[in-house]
């Protein structure tokens, strides 16, 4: 299953900046490896936010709820998903 979801990060301003960046670099670390196992199939910067916009295909809703919950920066973020399915227009064969 597809699912568009949204991820505005909201670090705390007094968090200490070695603190930050080590969640950041643990967070891009499980990113890139969920990429390239296709769970997170796209990931892109919403421009002039620090949020991103994403496509993930997991099995279902509990799926997606795992994944998300695992993500080093999920304590930090507010989150919002919608499920997606096929259009009857779209050209792509693979989307699901
Ligand atoms: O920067 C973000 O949008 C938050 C998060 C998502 C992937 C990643 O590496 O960090």
């Amino acid at each position: 299953m597809l699912f568009h979801v949204t991820m505005t990060v909201r670090l705390p301003h007094d968090m200490p900046a070695a603190e930050a960046d080590a969640l950041k670099a643990r967070e891009k670390a499980l990113a890139q490896e969920l990429q390239r196992a296709g769970t997170w199939r796209h990931l892109w910067r919403v421009a002039g936010r620090y949020a991103n916009v994403s496509i993930f295909d997991v099995a279902d809703n509990a799926a997606l709820h795992d994944t998300l919950m695992k993500l080093p920066l999920f304590p930090y973020m507010d989150v919002e998903v919608q499920p997606l399915c096929r259009h009857p227009s779209s050209v792509h064969e693979d989307d699901r």
